[in-house]
């Protein structure tokens, strides 16, 4: 290990979350675990996401999930690689096997570049991903809190974050693209259009999708839905498992884009405009910032 602190693994450039590193080894050995065919890998930067396209991952293939017929948590269904908290043992895991990941590119196991394993990688605008990350860090005692947006602003920018440089994540996992069977999807193109953003990651995932599906698959993936629902909607595994600093506050917690309007002074967004102008400047992947942008 490189350098670890009460909240930063670092490993190989990438920071892991330190107290919901359960197993060294594992980290270690990762470029050698054993890839299968049909392994799908979700991969995002923090608060790009995850929980929402683990939910989509898991509707897609399970038709229990669909009709409530398996009472399952979403985590359950699409575990997380590197986090493994409760402990799956991925060998036993029956095909196709459903990963979450922040990994960055270089850390993933080597097996995925034979391009047959598919990776569905989705991003978000990083000022959001900033003010979710703000309120998360101050909901969940496994992330360090933080006293304000200034104060997040400067780690996030210098890469002393849950996921490392955000800038770094993106375009190495966009400069790389070619070395895996991989999907971008964009958080805000999927919150403007969730219909058509299943059917373009079932149609990835070649998995065929009766209209009715499709319609379960959109109602339970929305927003209102998931939070209300307790098998997606976190609310245990913050207060049992990542532990809570206070009583407000949800993972769930607001699920819109440019909320970072209500955050940013316009001297900090002006401070982050530059630094994402001079670090994504040959980087051609859209971004939306405000929905009414279109
Ligand atoms: N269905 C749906 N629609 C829209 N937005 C959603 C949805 N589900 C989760 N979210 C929002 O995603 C943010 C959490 O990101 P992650 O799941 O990537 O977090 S984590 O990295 O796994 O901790 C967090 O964003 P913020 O609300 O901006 O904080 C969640 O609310």
């Amino acid at each position: 290990m490189d350098n670890t602190d009460k909240y930063l693994l670092n490993y190989k450039g990438h920071n892991f979350a330190s107290p919901v590193v359960n197993d060294i080894d594992f980290l270690e050995n990762i470029e050698d675990f054993e890839i299968r065919d049909d392994d799908v890998f979700l991969i995002t930067y923090p608060k790009s996401g995850t929980i929402w396209t683990q939910q989509i991952l898991s509707l897609i293939y399970s038709e229990g999930h669909r009709n409530g017929t398996e009472n399952l948590q979403t985590v359950d269904r699409v575990p997380f690689f590197e986090y493994n908290t409760r402990k799956v043992d991925f060998v036993k895991r029956p095909s196709p096997r459903l990963f979450a990941s922040h990994l960055s590119y270089n850390l993933v196991p080597k097996g995925l570049t034979n391009k047959k394993a598919k990776i569905i990688y989705v991003y978000r605008n990083p000022k959001d991903v900033l003010t979710s990350y703000f309120h998360y860090s101050n909901l969940v005692v496994i992330f360090e809190a933080m006293n304000s947006i200034e104060e997040l602003l400067e780690k996030f920018l210098d890469g002393k974050v849950v996921g490392g440089l955000w800038f770094d994540h993106v375009r190495g996992w966009y400069e790389h693209r070619r070395d895996f069977n991989i999907l971008f999807m964009m958080y805000e193109e999927m919150k403007k259009d969730l219909r058509s953003s299943v059917l373009k990651i079932s149609s990835f995932l070649e998995k065929e999708l009766s209209e009715e599906d499709v319609e379960t698959i959109v109602k339970q993936a929305t927003f209102q839905y998931m939070k209300s629902d307790p098998r997606a909607n976190c609310d245990s595994i913050v207060s049992n498992e990542l532990g809570r600093r206070t009583n407000e506050g949800r993972f769930l917690r607001k699920g819109t884009v440019g909320d970072w309007k209500r955050h940013l002074t316009v001297e900090q967004n002006e401070r982050f405009d530059k630094v994402f102008q001079r670090k994504m400047r040959d980087v051609p992947l859209k971004f939306i910032w405000d929905l009414n942008e279109g």
